[in-house]
């Protein structure tokens, strides 16, 4: 009976506690928190970076630390963490964060899970791929064990005409569509897809598929269930439901044990529809909206990648205008990707001497967000085609920093930039053939004041002079960037002081300083 109230909360008794409201550790008898932020205003924090998340097992429910934070964000906000932190190189250091990074990892806001590379390259891994690859990349970080079979990808075999290992020829099985062979999608230079086998469907279709019909919802709410159970629940196909259901456990994306079928982590973080980092978005959009042109690869080869996205109709940001639903589509896809690497960005390099910055096609304003929570001192513009600008208001989600984030429509080849004293272009560049890419880089240059930056976010591709896997891009009339490109981009464009900083594993982050003309 050595506790005041006879049990200590931090031990076994802590099962006798349904929730705690303010400071767990306060109720330990020592307040940690509170300490340790006193200890951060005094000396200079470690980088989130450096950061390990502090773990109490003893803790009855983690959600007690939730709200602790009295950080700018009002609170903790499981979309930011300390996983990325400062990422490349050493930034100054802004004495005005460091309650603040202390903060989100003493109080357990580093919730942000790890970046799920294995996923996206399963979402993506259509696109382009590693010739003979055995497209295992990294997957034990999220728990994609295996692929189905090696050497699923070769577009040099494909284009040959040559048959590939462990392809599929028809996924319509299991999308409930009898009838459609892949074969039916075989472009007109004769990329051959007859060796693709039935019991071997894609792996980025299968996965598409099994999110379309709401698998990992289903199986987070009522799982573990036998295959018969869940195709009654989604009214499908008991024999093909239980062969989806096979490959989703082959990709890493379900466990099956003898109870039946259940989401794994990565699953259940970033397959699930309403997760808080859900990847559904990008899925659902390269569904419906990417995958048919991976199949036009001949017609790419033998025209060009723009008459492949001519293919589609139009430019893709042209054909947002065309259909409100593709627009909502196109931004949950952007949104849900983002919300996963807007902190990676961010915290790259230390932006802190900016007092303004433009985020120009910044979508849904969640890299915006991003930048407000971390600089308190910096408004934000977002700035992005009407027709995105008018949606953006359902992907908000509040917090004090949004008073200081504003959206503004228009258009960066025509219209003119909202003065900013850093510009930031997320995503932006690759897509674009060279002739645009110039034109909107030299309409930064032009509107940036001298000692003004440009941060640039894009997916890294390998260093010049690194063995590069071939490439074959159907999708886009520009081109992946390795760090040393971009950094003569920036340079060309009147940019200097490049620095270039690795940002997760997908992107690659470079900030220049506009020098005086
Ligand atoms: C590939 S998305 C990138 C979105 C976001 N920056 C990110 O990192 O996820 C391209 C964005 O640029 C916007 N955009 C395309 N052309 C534009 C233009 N001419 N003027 C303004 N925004 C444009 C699109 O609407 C879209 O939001």
């Amino acid at each position: 009976m050595d506790k005041a109230g006879g049990y200590g909360i931090q031990a076994l008794g802590g099962m006798l506690v349904e929730y705690v409201h303010g400071d767990f550790l306060n109720v330990v008898g020592f307040p940690l928190n509170h300490f340790c932020k006193e200890l951060a205003r005094l000396y200079y924090p470690p980088r989130p970076a450096d950061l390990r998340r502090v773990r109490h097992d003893s803790i009855p429910a983690v959600d007690t630390f939730e709200n602790l934070s009295d950080s700018e964000a009002g609170g903790a906000d499981p979309g930011q963490s300390a996983k990325g932190g400062r990422g490349g190189e050493q930034a100054d250091g802004d004495r005005s964060q460091a309650p603040r990074a202390l903060d989100a990892a003493l109080n357990g806001a580093d919730s942000r899970p790890r970046f799920p590379t294995g996923l996206l390259e399963l979402m993506d891994g259509f696109k382009a791929s590693k010739r003979g690859a055995t497209l295992c990349p990294k997957s034990r970080e999220v728990g994609l064990e295996c692929w189905p079979r090696g050497r699923l990808w070769d577009p040099a075999a494909l284009l040959a005409g040559q048959q590939v290992d462990g392809g599929p020829q028809d996924t319509s099985c299991l999308q409930g569509r009898p009838g459609l062979p892949m074969a039916d999608h075989a472009d007109q230079a004769g990329v051959c897809w007859g060796s693709w086998s039935k019991c071997h469907p894609p792996p980025p279709k299968v996965l598409f598929t099994a999110c379309k019909l709401k698998l990992f919802d289903v199986l987070k709410d009522q799982g573990p269930l036998q295959a018969v159970d869940v195709a009654r629940k989604l009214s499908t196909c008991a024999g093909r439901t239980e062969q989806l259901l096979d490959v989703c456990a082959a990709l890493g994306l379900l466990e099956k044990t003898r109870r039946g079928y259940s989401n794994t982590e990565v699953a259940t973080l970033h397959l699930v529809s309403d997760g808080e980092h859900s990847l559904q978005g990008v899925a659902e959009y390269n569904d419906a909206h990417v995958w048919g042109v991976f199949t036009r690869l001949g017609l790419a080869v033998r025209e060009g990648a723009e008459q492949t996205r001519g293919a589609l109709g139009a430019m893709e940001e042209e054909r947002l205008s065309q259909s409100r639903e593709l627009t909502l589509q196109f931004m949950r896809a952007k949104h849900s990707l983002s919300k996963l690497t807007a902190h990676h960005v961010a915290t790259a390099f230390d932006l802190s001497r900016f007092a303004s910055a433009c985020d120009l096609g910044g979508c849904t304003g969640i890299l915006a967000r991003e930048l407000a929570q971390e600089y308190p001192r910096l408004q934000v513009t977002v700035f992005d085609l009407p027709e995105v600008t008018e949606l953006s208001g359902g992907f908000q989600c509040g917090g004090r920093q949004t008073e200081r984030i504003r959206f503004v429509s228009g258009d960066f080849f025509k219209d003119s930039l909202p003065e900013a004293d850093l510009y930031v272009l997320s995503r932006m560049l690759q897509d674009w053939p060279d002739d645009k890419l110039h034109k909107l880089l030299s309409r930064i240059s032009s509107s940036c004041k001298p000692g003004g930056g440009l941060l640039v976010a894009e997916a890294a591709a390998e260093e010049e002079g690194a063995s590069q896997s071939p490439r074959l891009r159907t999708l886009s009339a520009g081109q992946p960037r390795s760090p040393d490109e971009h950094r003569r981009l920036l340079q060309r464009h009147g940019f200097q002081d490049v620095r270039v900083a690795r940002a997760g594993d997908l992107l690659c982050v470079v900030l220049g300083t506009r020098a005086a003309p």
